[in-house]
């Protein structure tokens, strides 16, 4: 399955399909240095395959450290120094062969170095299907996650499912949080169809029908980006569950999409009193689905002295104005509206799902 984006110019193709990895060689530059960063991990188990599709070719492979460790400042300014001794130029690309943070990370170094080069997505997990597509690259701060990053397109998003068949279950749940996330962002017909595909774990971890899902988030969200690339309106909805969900991940260190579908829980608590979209029953459905899934709620009590924290993160994210705490909610209708949300109701929200979790 081949898409292409459909921004009114430097469009690029995404191509997502089983053994789309022996399709990257087309997009090989002639004559300029081709550089591969690739998560270790991906590497060390996917090496016989990946030289299959690729060793014929005249490209580098630098091995990163995996997951989201890469996108720390001295490791930035390390590759950094590394790939500028290797005499790179302006018409250099790099290729990301990776989770979500290693494509941040390489979009990031493509972002920034030399002022901009190309560089080329090939995403290895579910996760991945959002953060390849619409060019938000970044690396985290010490004060919060993402909060040092650009925007910058893709050349291309070359998604090999073949990579999907060996992750293990927590990176199945992590990629399923956005993928449900789209969907909500899409119609409640959507998520219904989510839910009755993937009803519990077992279903979940076995993929089935998975690259139709993934089409959906992905056409969920070029949508978006395409209307709204730069984030002043419409793309800041792509944040959904992101508010409390990137200020729990930085804390615990949970996985991003584990982090982020428990922010849609914590949103929809929030919904209960300001927008009144949800109630105790639809969240309570919610709460015994994410349960049959196996997202860890029970990590909420272990935060439990620490939401202050918490709160610190939510205050640096980058939809805030002033010091005011936006999130994305779903109004009455269903359609989404960006609300101001105090400390008080944070904490009013976070002692009710506690004792919701229990019930
Ligand atoms: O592409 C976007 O826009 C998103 O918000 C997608 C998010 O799912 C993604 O996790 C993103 O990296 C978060 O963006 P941030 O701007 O809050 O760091």
């Amino acid at each position: 399955m081949i898409f292409e984006t459909t921004y009114p110019n430097n469009n690029y193709p995404i191509i997502l399909k089983e053994h789309a990895l022996s399709e990257l060689h087309a997009f090989f530059k002639e004559d300029e240095q081709n550089i591969v960063l690739i998560d270790q991990d991906v590497y060390q188990l996917h090496r016989q395959y990946i030289k299959s599709c690729l060793s014929q070719y005249d490209i580098k492979f630098l091995t990163i450290v995996s997951g989201e460790a890469c996108k720390d400042l001295s490791y930035f300014e390390s590759v950094c120094d590394k790939l500028l001794s290797m005499n790179i130029t302006r018409q250099s690309q790099l290729i990301a062969i990776g989770g979500g943070a290693t494509g941040d990370f390489v979009g990031f170094l493509a972002a920034t170095l030399l002022r901009g080069i190309d560089f080329i997505q090939v995403p290895t997990t579910l996760l991945a299907h959002d953060s390849a597509i619409g060019g938000k690259v970044g690396i985290n701060s010490t004060v919060g996650k993402n909060l040092i990053g650009a925007f910058h397109r893709p050349r291309a998003v070359i998604y090999d499912l073949y990579f999907l068949n060996t992750l293990p279950t927590t990176e199945i749940r992590s990629g399923y949080g956005e993928i449900y996330k789209h969907a909500i962002l899409n119609s409640e017909e959507k998520v219904n169809q989510l839910m009755n595909v993937y009803p519990s774990i077992k279903e979940l971890e076995r993929l089935n029908d998975i690259e139709h899902y993934l089409k959906m988030g992905i056409e969920t969200k070029l949508k978006i980006v395409i209307e709204d690339e730069f984030e002043s309106g419409v793309r800041k909805n792509l944040n959904l569950g992101h508010t409390f969900g990137h200020g729990l991940e930085y804390l615990t260190k949970i996985s991003h999409g584990e982090a982020v579908m428990i922010g849609i829980l914590f949103q929809k608590v929030i919904n209960q009193h300001i927008t009144h979209y949800d109630n105790h029953d639809s969240i309570f459905k919610f709460i015994n689905y994410l349960k049959e899934i196996g997202y860890p709620l029970s990590i909420l009590y272990a935060v439990e002295t620490e939401i202050d924290a918490i709160f610190e993160y939510m205050k640096k994210d980058k939809k805030n104005i002033g010091q005011s705490i936006q999130m994305v909610l779903q109004d009455g209708d269903g359609s989404f509206t960006i609300e101001s949300v105090s400390k008080e109701q944070v904490l009013d929200a976070f002692t009710e799902l506690k004792s919701l979790i229990n019930e």
